[in-house]
């Protein structure tokens, strides 16, 4: 397995403050990871650690399989983790010049780089011109000019509007297609669940779950069940192989589901076990309900 980025027990404290405890996750090559958490959780640590500006108090990271030193690895890689600051009067053109003479990286590509953020007409404007969502755009093309193997953003929609937030999430999916690899952090579980294949939770700096988007989504929810005559019908939910845990609440009985539910197969076993239901709805549970979930649970 080829990883570009493996992190092991990564652990930060700030004089009593632990900002990030014991972190270990792996990344990918060709995938969009993101680290969501809420304010504080220590996604920013997260990311200043892997690149080298904030010193780990302990724990260990490794890119590229450990094969170059941090200073090569960092050649390889594209990050923005501040707001963007370019020279304000010069054009687009004129900056990402002045950055490719910086970084040592070729000129050719920034037409490339500005078209694929849609900035290609509007190169020769100055940057003072350019609305919030343009200055970001122009920062991921300013990172992608030495073509890095990943590229990292912190908070990158953070302060734009709808239409500049969708057009970054696009350029994201974009960079993407193309197989360069995105780990980005983000307090939007909803920018995650659009923009990510897989995720890592942080919660007051610990790791709450890693691993796919759609894994951490893939459960069954429950089914809500009701009777008259309720011993009967919990009788019936204790003798079922596919239902799980139950609660009784206001709404009816809520059982946990432990396949993907086959509601009239219950309906008709119910039955057949002398229970005529009076409800059956299921309730498939939001990947936002199962964030706060995990955050709850681990208080
Ligand atoms: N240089 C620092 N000195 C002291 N404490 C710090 C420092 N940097 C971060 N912290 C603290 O570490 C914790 C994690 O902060 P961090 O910025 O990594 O979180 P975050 O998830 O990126 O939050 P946000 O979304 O608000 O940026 C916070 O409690 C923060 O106050």
């Amino acid at each position: 397995m080829e990883y570009i980025l493996e992190i092991d027990q990564l652990h930060k404290k700030y004089g009593g403050l632990t900002a990030v405890d014991h972190i270990s996750f792996r990344i990918e090559k060709g995938h969009v990871y993101g680290i969501l958490g809420p304010n504080g959780s220590g996604k920013s640590t997260t990311l200043g650690l892997v690149l080298n500006v904030v010193n780990p108090t302990s724990g260990t990271y490794r890119w590229f399989g450990g094969t170059v030193s941090t200073h090569d690895a960092l050649k390889r890689i594209g990050a923005i983790i501040e707001r963007p600051n370019f020279y304000p009067s010069m054009s687009a053109v004129q900056n990402l010049q002045l950055v490719c003479k910086i970084k040592g990286a070729s000129p050719s590509r920034i037409d490339e780089t500005l078209s694929l953020v849609g900035l290609l007409e509007r190169k020769n404007s100055p940057f003072k011109t350019y609305s919030l969502g343009m200055k970001q755009r122009l920062a991921i093309a300013s990172a992608l000019l030495n073509e890095p193997e990943i590229l990292i953003l912190d908070e990158p929609t953070n302060g734009l509007d709808p239409q500049g937030i969708r057009a970054i999430r696009d350029i994201i999916k974009k960079i993407a297609e193309q197989g360069t690899t995105i780990l980005l952090a983000s307090h939007l579980l909803d920018e995650v669940e659009k923009v990510c294949t897989h995720v890592v939770v942080l919660r007051q700096g610990k790791m709450l779950y890693t691993g796919r988007v759609d894994e951490m989504n893939k459960n069954f929810g429950s089914v809500i069940l009701d009777a008259e005559d309720r011993d009967r019908l919990i009788y019936f939910i204790n003798q079922q192989n596919d239902l799980g845990s139950y609660e009784v609440g206001m709404e009816g009985i809520e059982v946990t589901l432990t396949r993907e539910p086959d509601l009239a197969s219950i309906n008709k076993s119910a039955y057949e076990a002398g229970t005529i239901l009076t409800k059956i709805v299921h309730k498939k549970q939001s990947l936002e309900d199962q964030f706060i979930e995990l955050t709850k649970q681990n208080q």
